[in-house]
């Protein structure tokens, strides 16, 4: 078997501008020819992915709808809705990927459950951004209609936000275990994975949207995965991001990070979250290493190792 790999895709790697489904399973096609380089180096894979856009943007179709006719469904339900979709149109881009090198394998998603506890503060303070970007002129208007919270995401416009929980663990860890040890690529926990929580024996869906960062380390923990990918749309971590002085990270340890975290180097909600699921993934097993790169930048990782890698 080859190395165990979590990749964890970020927003550019579905949606880039257009949100048509047609342009977002062509975002997907390209994202494929990247991935499916993984698996021609012999390594065992399995893909996270995002939903922040897709969520929010399904939540307002299903306001806009006849409520009586056809109510809206609550946001676990549409978390699952985006976990199937955006899986579709992967599992459908990796399979023809891997159809055109003649790679005998099959692509599978897994519609993933994650724990999370309901006394978890973030239910009270929402976080996560989900939907279109509105100006801030717009976004008082629908906050002044009753829509919602909103809030400004990282200096790039104001979105909807709802509450976002840490994964716990994650309800089919087993079934995504024994596809991967059989040689099956999996898509699992895409969208942060459908949020639940356990009463008195029984899974009940919660109304929340988990950050996929976590999620994915929570599963690349679980699984004893090899390495933990996080693609985003950086080549590199960097230390004065954006300033004239930027410095591009490439063998970082965690106690490094650390200290940059501590002078806020990286920006909450875009690459802090990245940076801490990275560590927690490193800190949780004695030879974990995580990695933060582009998806373009896949081939230059497999040969020769570019990209931000974190180790303890
Ligand atoms: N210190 C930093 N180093 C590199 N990128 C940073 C840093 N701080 C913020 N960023 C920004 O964070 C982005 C990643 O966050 P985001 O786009 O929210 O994630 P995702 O790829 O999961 O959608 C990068 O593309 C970059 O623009
Ligand atoms: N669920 C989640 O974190 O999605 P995004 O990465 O698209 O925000």
């Amino acid at each position: 078997m080859g190395r165990k790999i979590v990749v964890a895709l970020g927003g550019n790697a579905i949606l880039v501008d257009n949100p048509t489904a047609e342009a977002q399973k062509q975002a997907v096609k390209q994202t494929a020819e990247h991935l499916v380089k993984f698996i021609e180096n012999g390594d065992e894979l399995i893909v996270t992915h995002g939903n922040g856009p897709q969520v929010g943007n399904l939540l307002l179709q299903n306001l806009e709808a006849d409520s009586d006719k056809n109510p809206a469904f609550p946001l676990d339900s549409l978390v699952a809705m985006t976990e199937g979709s955006i899986g579709y149109w992967l599992q459908n881009a990796l399979q023809n990927a891997l159809a055109e090198r003649n790679i005998d394998k099959e692509v599978a998603t897994i519609v993933t459950q994650v724990i999370v506890d309901e006394k978890d503060p973030a239910f009270e303070n929402p976080t996560k951004p989900i939907g279109p970007f509105y100006s801030e002129e717009e976004a008082k208007v629908e906050i002044e209609k009753g829509k919602g919270t909103f809030k400004e995401d990282s200096n790039r416009g104001w979105r909807k936000v709802v509450p976002s929980p840490k994964p716990v663990t994650i309800k089919e860890i087993k079934t995504i275990s024994n596809l991967v040890e059989t040689g099956h690529i999996v898509i699992a926990g895409g969208g942060g994975g459908i949020p639940v929580i356990e009463r008195e024996g029984k899974l009940e869906g919660i109304e929340a949207v988990i950050d996929k960062d976590f999620a994915s380390q929570q599963l690349a923990t679980q699984l004893n995965a090899d390495l933990f990918v996080v693609l985003t749309g950086v080549d590199y971590v960097f230390v004065n991001y954006n300033k004239p002085d930027q410095m591009k990270l490439e063998q970082v340890t965690v106690s490094d990070l650390h200290t940059y975290i501590e002078e806020k180097q990286f920006a909450p909600g875009s690459m802090l979250p990245k940076v801490e699921a990275a560590i927690d993934f490193v800190e949780s097993g004695e030879a974990n290493t995580a990695i933060i790169t582009s998806l373009e930048n896949i081939g230059s990782l497999i040969h020769s190792n570019a990209g931000t890698i974190i180790t303890k």
